[in-house]
């Protein structure tokens, strides 16, 4: 007989991995080795990808080979580049990138290889491609001309111009910057987990990301950044505390609270909270930055939860002019880089994932024909 299963696999250790560690109890997390708090604000979005995908830092003649790639994978295949403005007028933006990044399969040069060099080539295009989407599908909808990516600069300067339509300052960009970095990898998350069984059957990188995109998708994933942002936005500011300790009362959950593995803060919150004052003090209008504080105060004394990644990544995006259905496919422009990653492990070493369930049905039943049935 099967054994009890640990409800949602906690604690259980599915995969090897030499890309991300945390360690839950101190707080910490590494890609590769490298703290998370040495990375953010001193490596950008394009180094980490790097670290992730092929192994180790650039060299700076490496990333600008990267670079290249990386500019070079913006041409969207022309499946997708047809369909964006009906999958635009009809579907959500997670649902829209689901539907892109698969059509775009349709016309990758490296579909139908697992090969080493193809994954690596095929991880550069997602990474390039996701961000551009998010911008093309935000033109789309509005109506607008997504303005074309200059070449000169990396993801994060042309995502906010993509998505704002309006030129970000350096210290925008510095800032969205280390959002990308912080959201990049991190361990068996649910949706790298999918992408990792996904891949386990040999099956192709751009269906382990598509089954990636759907799973980070939800509100206990990374759909909770969206859902803050709606909580804070419904909130009256003069009734923080007593409406959040009101909703604890009623069992509610309080998105962007609590975490599966930190048993303390999220390193990652840690810069998130101090980037989303600076940019609530500079917009002269700290409304949200204030709420989100009182909020985790309350939490905590409530609940003894803290803030995960995805509670001040909600106004530190509301604060750099990015509307809120689009804080998650953001989220999965990062998140590419570690997924991608991981089907590159993957596939390098790979065993199907094919775990045991506990059977808690009836047994030795009885097949009665339908015309007996009534
Ligand atoms: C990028 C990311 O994915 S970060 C996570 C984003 N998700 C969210 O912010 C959604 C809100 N948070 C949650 O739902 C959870 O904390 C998760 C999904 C992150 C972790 O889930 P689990 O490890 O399964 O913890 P679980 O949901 O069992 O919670 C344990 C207890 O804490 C409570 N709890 C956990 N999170 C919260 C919360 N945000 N608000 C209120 N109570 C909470 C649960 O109700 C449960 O209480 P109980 O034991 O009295 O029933
Ligand atoms: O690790 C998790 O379970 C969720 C998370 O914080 C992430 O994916 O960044």
């Amino acid at each position: 007989m099967a054994e009890k299963p640990t409800k949602g696999l906690a604690d259980v250790v599915a995969a090897s991995t030499a890309l991300s560690d945390i360690d839950g109890r101190a707080g910490r997390l590494f890609y590769r080795g490298y703290d998370i708090h040495e990375l953010a604000g001193n490596a950008t979005f394009e180094e980490v990808a790097h670290l992730l995908q092929r192994g180790a830092p650039p060299t700076r003649a490496e990333l600008e080979a990267y670079s290249a790639e990386l500019v070079a994978g913006r041409e969207l295949g022309a499946l997708a580049e047809a369909n964006i403005d009906e999958v635009a007028a009809s579907q959500s933006p997670m649902e829209a990138l689901r539907t892109l990044i698969s059509l775009g399969s349709a016309d990758d040069p490296d579909k139908n290889s697992n090969e080493p060099d193809a994954n690596l080539r095929k991880a550069a295009r997602l990474t390039a491609q996701q961000a551009v989407l998010v911008g093309r599908y935000h033109a789309a909808r509005t109506g607008a001309e997504a303005p074309t990516p200059d070449p000169a600069q990396g993801t994060a300067a042309n995502l906010l111009l993509q998505i704002t339509g309006r030129q970000p300052s350096p210290r925008e960009v510095e800032i969205f910057d280390t959002c990308l970095v912080l959201h990049a990898d991190h361990t068996m998350n649910a949706s790298t987990f999918a992408a990792r069984v996904c891949a386990a059957t040999l099956s192709d990188m751009h269906s382990a990301v598509v089954a990636a995109i759907g799973t980070l998708k939800g509100p206990l994933h990374g759909g909770a950044n969206e859902q803050v942002m709606r909580t804070l936005e419904g909130l009256d500011p003069a009734h923080v505390a007593q409406s959040t300790r009101d909703r604890l009362a009623r069992g509610e959950k309080i998105m962007g609270f609590g975490h599966r593995v930190y048993k303390t803060e999220d390193p990652r919150a840690t810069h998130l909270r101090r980037m989303s004052r600076e940019l609530a003090e500079a917009s002269g209008d700290d409304r949200y930055y204030r709420m989100s504080h009182e909020m985790e105060e309350v939490v905590l004394a409530e609940k003894g939860l803290r803030p995960n990644v995805d509670f001040y990544a909600a106004t530190v995006y509301h604060y750099l002019g990015i509307p809120t259905d689009l804080f998650t496919p953001v989220f999965s422009v990062s998140r590419m880089a570690g997924w991608t990653a991981h089907v590159i492990e993957q596939h390098a070493d790979n065993r199907l994932i094919r775990p045991d369930s506990e059977y808690i049905g009836e047994r030795d039943q009885k097949w009665v024909p339908i015309a007996e049935r009534g």
